[in-house]
């Protein structure tokens, strides 16, 4: 197994005029398992295609290790796909499928039995390895699907896009512990499209997050969590995402209206930027206190768990969430204050800084 390399890969659908994909530099590396996470429309697909050789990229150039295969085709590129609906031979059994990209490969009898046995075993299909895969319920098919996408052993690497949605709610969490069970095991490459954040959160090594065609972020889900270099994953990842509040530097402090909210991190030209701030991070303090913002409650969901305060600061929205019970009442007068370590500031949608604290002050 060697590493994925892009290299200026972008692709148009028509001739130019737009890009699905624009042009970008990355590289899969061996083994790991990765989430491309981004709305509908963002070219997740696009990019799975071009990996696998379904699509020819209209610009740039693709390496699996020192070989390039730009120009070859899905046949030569030793790739193991599964798709968003079940892919079978519905008339053969179960075992038969999963023995199937292995016999097609001429690998030995016993071997075939080996891994059929252990991929179905750990996906819970051994007690249905004799039945017709069209005896099965479409969740299940796709469980079969998801082991034919992961019996072969050194493959290049395993595509999968959005693989579970046809899958039952409840079975999605465990088939996601059982791919990590089977990435652990075998070391495949695997990228793992998703529109869903919650399924490339628990799912992968490092999550590349794609908006518009463009990556804009790439780490361990912890990072894109607690770090965001940009807003759309600000926004994007977290529930509810990030709030963005527009500010300005004056001088060296950070100010939302009147309030000095923090001090500019050094080096920062004065002028507007969008502080950004997680709901879980906001803290509600008195009236009075200092540094923060005043604001106003508008609401509380309650949700059992935790409570979600509605606030507003001058017209813009930010959410804190608290543990459940919040005192809150709508129409309260309160304090906003951003903590320093967790607070970053924004200019063109760009991570520019970190909020930095203020004379050493908390709040009060
Ligand atoms: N065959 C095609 N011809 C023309 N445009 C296309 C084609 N396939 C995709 N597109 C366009 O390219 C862009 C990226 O599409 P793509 O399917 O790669 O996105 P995606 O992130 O996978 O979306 P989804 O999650 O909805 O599947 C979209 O604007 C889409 O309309």
């Amino acid at each position: 197994m060697a590493d994925i390399r892009l290299e200026g890969v972008g692709h148009s659908y028509d001739g130019g005029r737009t890009w699905a994909l624009k042009p970008m530099t990355w590289t899969w590396q061996s083994s790991r398992a990765y989430a491309l996470l981004g709305p509908s429309g963002c070219g997740k697909t696009t990019l799975l295609n071009i990996i696998s050789g379904l699509i020819t990229p209209t610009t740039g150039r693709i390496w699996f290790g020192d070989r390039e295969v730009t120009g070859v085709p899905t046949a030569g590129r030793n790739i193991a796909q599964v798709f968003q609906f079940p892919v079978l031979y519905e008339e053969m059994s179960v075992y038969d499928n999963l023995a199937f990209p292995l016999r097609n490969r001429k690998f030995p009898k016993k071997e075939v039995d080996q891994r059929v046995r252990q991929v179905s075993q750990l996906l819970g299909l051994d007690q249905v390895l004799r039945r017709r895969s069209r005896r099965l319920d479409p969740g299940r098919q796709q469980i079969v699907s998801l082991g034919r996408g992961l019996v072969r052993p050194q493959v290049a690497a395993v595509l999968l896009d959005e693989p579970l949605t046809v899958v039952d709610p409840a079975l999605k969490w465990t088939l996601r512990s059982k791919l990590k069970e089977i990435h652990r095991d075998t070391g495949h490459t695997l990228i793992y499209v998703t529109h869903d954040q919650t399924e490339a959160l628990t799912f992968a090594d490092e999550v590349v997050v794609l908006n518009d065609g463009a990556i804009v972020q790439t780490g361990p889900p912890a990072e894109l969590f607690l770090s965001p270099t940009h807003e759309f994953v600000g926004h994007f990842i977290g529930s509810p995402g990030m709030n963005m509040v527009p500010g300005e530097i004056v001088g060296d402090v950070v100010r939302v209206g009147t309030a000095d909210v923090g001090a500019a991190p050094d080096g920062l030209p004065a002028g507007p930027v969008r502080i950004g701030v997680r709901p879980e991070f906001v803290r509600i303090a008195g009236p009075d206190a200092s540094p923060g913002a005043a604001a106003t409650v508008t609401g509380i969901d309650r949700m059992g768990a935790y409570d979600l305060v509605h606030t507003r600061v001058g017209e813009h929205p930010v959410i804190v969430k608290t543990e459940a019970g919040s005192a809150c009442e709508p129409d309260a007068v309160v304090c906003l204050h951003f903590p320093a370590d967790r607070t970053f500031l924004f200019r063109d949608e760009v991570r520019c800084g970190s909020l930095a604290p203020l004379n050493g002050r908390g709040p009060a």
